[in-house]
């Protein structure tokens, strides 16, 4: 839900912003420009010529005026002023067509570039973002720059070209009028850098309400079923509204301060040419300029507002762009889960066995990471694991017991390097894990999450995750080996056949099937694996329990256990409390020597 305070009340567009947030300056832009410099170079060539086929036309028009003053033929001069404007117009054309295509391809890096370290941002990261935010900057900041480019930096170029060519034009045509002239526009220009900076602070504000809706929709749409059957559809749909209100108030903001920037322009526009008419009209009686040069000087007046203009849309566009920017750069900037990481040590040099170790592990979440479990919430101390040692043999089987919030997966994470242990060694084949490439590490080990453990897309698409090589054989044959081939006769598309949503077609037993699948089809030497929480039919169980056994043959298995009938003929059971282990054994040893074991089986009829 939204986390940003909404905007309390109208505030003047002239006022100070309060928090200028994660800014971004032109320089950063210039990454994403460089890429295409080809593009621009010719959009900037194309221009250039533009502008000097422009301000050819006044003098051509002033040459028509004092031809026909002087009753001469005009031949060759309307020709050349039909060519002139023929040919500005194809150009602007051409230009036109080269900036969006640069726009859009620079909208296209930014979202690679984004989405490429968003993916591989430390997983602490997304302990604490929202999803939808994170969504929003890769969907939406990153259209912002593509203002940049169509209505910005290049038509700049053309533009100042134009604006400084009829300036040395309106000079040598009369230095007085254009005296007068600059004086009124001198006053729009400071307004409008005035107002600049409050356009970006204001726009910034503005992704960030939208980042925000983005982050609410998201929540409920996850979690629609929930919502529907606690009946809390129209309470949702008030605080996606607030938000939506909340980005709409934003929007207003820019829309306000840029409103400003419109007319004082066009009051500009209109005052300059006001007293270029009145003050010429009296120089043209004087003497002082010809009726020919005051209309050619009219001519570059308006081809000097008119650059003018697009630069005061231009600056509120590169300043909207720069607002998002800030928040594109602010997730680009952050390291990514191998930065700092120390020399590496191939997996594949290791020559012991498949062991997993840890030696007196302690772990803390990082700062501000919001807990999924609800023990421990209210305790000031966030230590998680207490000192934790126990060894998984190569080849064994081992299980993890102990009440929830006990610290059971916060051990599967360290094993595949989410998190590192705040002290103590976490060994893989007796080597401390840190000094292993994480990738090789990952590719050793198979981990079936306890939560969503099923992607969008077919029976396939979850299969070949991990093992994009795999054939059609090896699928069908991972499948029969965890119990799930009837689902590919289910439906005649087979392999293709879509799993909905988070696996909402399959049940919770098949989901955490396929889910098992998918990781042995990679068959990796170790084997992670959370159980589900959710309770399994007599028959369901029965089938997750034969796949774990067709799966531990030959592979070190440790697995998360919720129901204790699945571990019971483990090799070794470590039973955990409160991050700490409380014992170590057998199942029969166990329910000698730890009293929270005895309970647990207890409770479950097994003793
Ligand atoms: N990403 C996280 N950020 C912060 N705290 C977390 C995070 N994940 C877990 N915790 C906290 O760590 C503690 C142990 O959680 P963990 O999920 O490891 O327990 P568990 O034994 O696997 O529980 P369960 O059996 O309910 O799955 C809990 O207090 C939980 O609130």
């Amino acid at each position: 839900m939204s986390t940003t305070p909404a905007p309390s009340g109208p505030r003047s567009p002239f006022a100070r912003p309060k928090d200028d947030g994660p800014r971004a300056s032109l320089r950063q832009l210039l990454p994403y420009l460089g890429e295409h410099r080809g593009m621009i170079a010719w959009a900037i060539a194309l221009s250039i010529l533009g502008a000097g086929a422009s301000l050819a036309q006044p003098l051509l028009v002033s040459q028509v005026i004092e031809v026909v003053q002087a009753g001469e033929a005009l031949g060759l001069i309307v020709w050349a002023l039909v060519g002139l404007v023929v040919a500005s117009g194809v150009l602007s054309g051409i230009q036109h067509f080269l900036l969006q295509r640069t726009g859009t391809s620079v909208v296209l890096s930014a979202r690679r570039q984004l989405v490429r370290r968003m993916l591989r941002l430390p997983i602490s990261e997304f302990d604490t973002r929202r999803t939808g935010d994170l969504v929003s900057r890769v969907g939406s900041d990153t259209t912002l720059l593509y203002a940049v480019i169509t209505q910005g930096l290049v038509d700049a170029v053309g533009g100042a070209l134009v604006f400084v060519g009829a300036l040395i034009a309106m000079l040598l045509l009369d230095p007085v009028l254009l005296g007068l002239t600059v004086l009124v526009i001198a006053v729009a220009v400071v307004t409008v850098v005035t107002l600049s900076s409050r356009i970006r602070v204001a726009s910034r504000k503005q992704q960030e309400k939208v980042g925000d809706l983005a982050a609410s929709v998201e929540r409920s749409l996850s979690a629609v079923r929930t919502v529907r059957a606690a009946n809390a559809t129209d309470r949702e749909i008030d605080a996606i509204e607030e938000d939506a209100r909340g980005a709409w108030r934003a929007g207003l903001q820019v829309a306000k301060i840029s409103a400003l920037v419109v007319p004082v322009a066009g009051i500009a526009l209109q005052v300059a040419l006001l007293v270029v008419l009145g003050v010429g009209g009296f120089r043209v009686a004087s003497g002082a300029i010809t009726v020919a040069n005051l209309v050619a000087f009219i001519l570059f007046l308006f081809m000097m507002i008119m650059p003018l203009g697009s630069a005061f849309g231009a600056i509120n566009s590169v300043n909207q762009a720069l607002g998002a920017l800030g928040r594109i750069q602010e997730i680009v900037a952050l390291p990514s889960e191998t930065d700092g990481d120390a020399a590496i040590r191939p997996v594949a040099a290791i020559e012991s066995d498949d062991a997993v170790s840890f030696e007196d592990v302690v772990f803390t979440y990082p700062e501000g990471a919001a807990g999924h479990s609800d023990l421990d919430d209210d305790a000031p101390d966030r230590t998680v694991l207490h000192g934790v040692t126990f060894s998984a043999p190569a080849g064994k089987r081992t299980a993890l017991v102990g009440p929830s919030g006990a610290g059971k997966s916060t051990i599967l994470a360290l094993i595949e390097r989410f998190y590192d242990p705040t002290s103590g060694v976490v060994r893989f084949g007796g080597v401390d894990i840190r000094g292993l490439d994480r990738t090789e590490l990952r590719s050793r080990i198979g981990y079936v999450e306890q939560d969503a453990p099923v992607l969008a897309g077919s029976i396939r698409d979850n299969l070949l995750l991990a093992t994009p090589d795999a054939t059609d054989e090896q699928c069908i044959e991972v499948l029969r080996s965890v119990n799930l081939s009837e689902v590919l006769e289910r439906n005649p598309l087979g392999l293709d056949a879509p799993v909905g949503e988070d696996g909402i077609m399959l049940s919770g037993g098949e989901r955490q099937r396929l889910a098992i699948a998918r990781a042995l089809l990679a068959a990796p030497p170790i084997l992670l694996l959370d159980e589900s929480t959710s309770s399994l039919d007599g028959l369901n169980e029965q089938l997750l329990r034969e796949a774990i056994d067709a799966v531990a043959t030959d592979r070190t298995l440790i697995v998360i256990a919720h129901r204790l009938s699945t571990v019971v003929d483990s090799d070794q059971i470590v039973v955990l409390d409160h991050g700490r282990v409380v014992g170590t054994g057998t199942h029969s040893e166990l329910v000698e020597s730890t009293p929270l074991y005895r309970d647990l089986a207890k409770h479950q009829l097994l003793v």
